[in-house]
């Protein structure tokens, strides 16, 4: 299943031309505030209407501005996840999910209710009243009531915006499961390079109203040209395997293509992949094998490319396949004779590590 979206829209003195296809997996709509990103989504929800444009999903049609074709929002089998968790506060946590069922015109399916239920965590929870549920709990059940209703697309408009860091964290792993197991393709609006790391397959980088880049998430965010918001948070994303703990420092030893990392406060099984970020400005690049150094991630590569990053130069490296990017002074590439070509050593500080911003990953599955 897949989203091609091609819109034309005027709002005051805002024009937005926005064209992009979507696949499998979650698909990070990311820019500044004002970039478009949630008139975007409600052209696809069908809360406002395209001065031009098409929007097609899984192959039918739903806007067609050419044809006169402009499908009601409730004709469109489409869930709606926003900020804030919109539940019925004198319901209980089971009436509510059973909100999008109604919309959804099909009887109640007690396997899908139980399957999301439990893909969520929320079980537990039926039959309590929103008010007494935490906001991450609550941001759940508005997932869940949004599945329920058998949507062939979701669109998550900022979803953890509300959050404080200890919700989101709470959070995270449910919309990994999400991305991974319902099926259906997901367009998850953010500001956040964190959570755009974590999450998302694909990125579309909104600049005023236009598409600036899209493509896989481990490509475009090493981009400090293209990460939007603070171009400090430029990085890479490895695929890494957890292989085991290691016996000599008790920290978590992960394999991948560009070597072996050593990573603190990890407890994942054997064999787990993960999605490693790896900021920019905690990469070093040293010319030698450093020695006496207090860093214990030290990875060979290439460079493959360099590239201004406001004051400083991003230094591309090619380690065995995978990319790392760091954050250089114009000064440090003249004196170390930084060209492409050269084989240099990365050093990855320690700070690099944060749990919370390293993802479960799986490969999404095509439908
Ligand atoms: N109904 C409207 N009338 C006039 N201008 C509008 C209207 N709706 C949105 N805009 C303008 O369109 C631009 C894009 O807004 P939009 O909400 O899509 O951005 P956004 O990327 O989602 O921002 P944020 O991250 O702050 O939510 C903004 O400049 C906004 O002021």
């Amino acid at each position: 299943m897949s989203i091609q979206v091609d819109v034309q829209i005027r709002r005051g003195a805002f024009a937005l031309e926005a064209a992009f296809e979507a696949g499998p997996g979650l698909t990070a709509l990311f820019g500044r505030s004002g970039s478009g990103k949630t008139t975007l989504i409600d052209l696809i929800a069908g809360l406002a209407r395209p001065d031009r444009g098409r929007i097609t999903v899984g192959g039918a049609p739903w806007v067609d501005t050419a044809a006169g074709l402009i499908l009601p929002p409730h004709r469109r089998q489409v869930g709606v996840v926003f900020q804030d968790a919109r539940l019925f506060p004198h319901l209980s946590v089971r009436t509510n999910l059973g909100y999008g069922r109604i919309f959804a015109r099909h009887r109640a399916d007690p396997v899908a209710f139980a399957a999301v239920t439990g893909m969520l965590g929320i079980d537990h929870l039926l039959d309590r009243r929103p008010a007494g549920l935490s906001g991450g709990e609550r941001q759940r059940v508005a997932i869940g009531r949004a599945l329920l209703a058998r949507p062939r697309l979701l669109l998550m408009d900022e979803p953890l915006a509300a959050l404080d860091e200890a919700r989101k964290a709470e959070i995270l792993p449910y919309i990994e499961r999400l991305r991974d197991e319902a099926g259906i393709p997901i367009i998850y609006v953010s500001h956040a390079v964190s959570e755009v790391a974590r999450l998302a397959t694909t990125v579309i980088v909104l600049e005023s109203g236009r598409v600036a880049a899209a493509g896989p998430a481990e490509t475009i965010l090493r981009r400090a040209d293209l990460v939007p918001i603070h171009e400090a948070e430029a990085g890479a994303l490895l695929d890494m395997v957890v292989e085991a703990v290691d016996d000599a420092t008790g920290l978590t030893r992960l394999t991948g293509a560009a070597g072996r990392l050593l990573v603190p406060g990890l407890s994942r099984p054997p064999g787990t992949r993960l999605r490693v970020r790896i900021p920019a400005r905690d990469v070093l690049v040293a010319t030698e094998r450093p020695r006496g150094l207090s860093a214990r991630n030290v990875l060979a590569g290439r460079i493959c490319g360099l590239a201004p990053a406001g004051a400083e130069t991003a230094v591309e490296i090619d380690c065995n396949g995978a990319r790392l990017v760091a954050r250089v002074t114009a000064a440090a590439v003249r004196e170390l004779g930084l060209v492409p070509g050269r084989d240099v050593h990365a050093i990855i500080k320690s700070a690099a590590f944060d749990p919370a911003g390293i993802g479960l990953l799986r490969p999404p599955t095509a439908i």
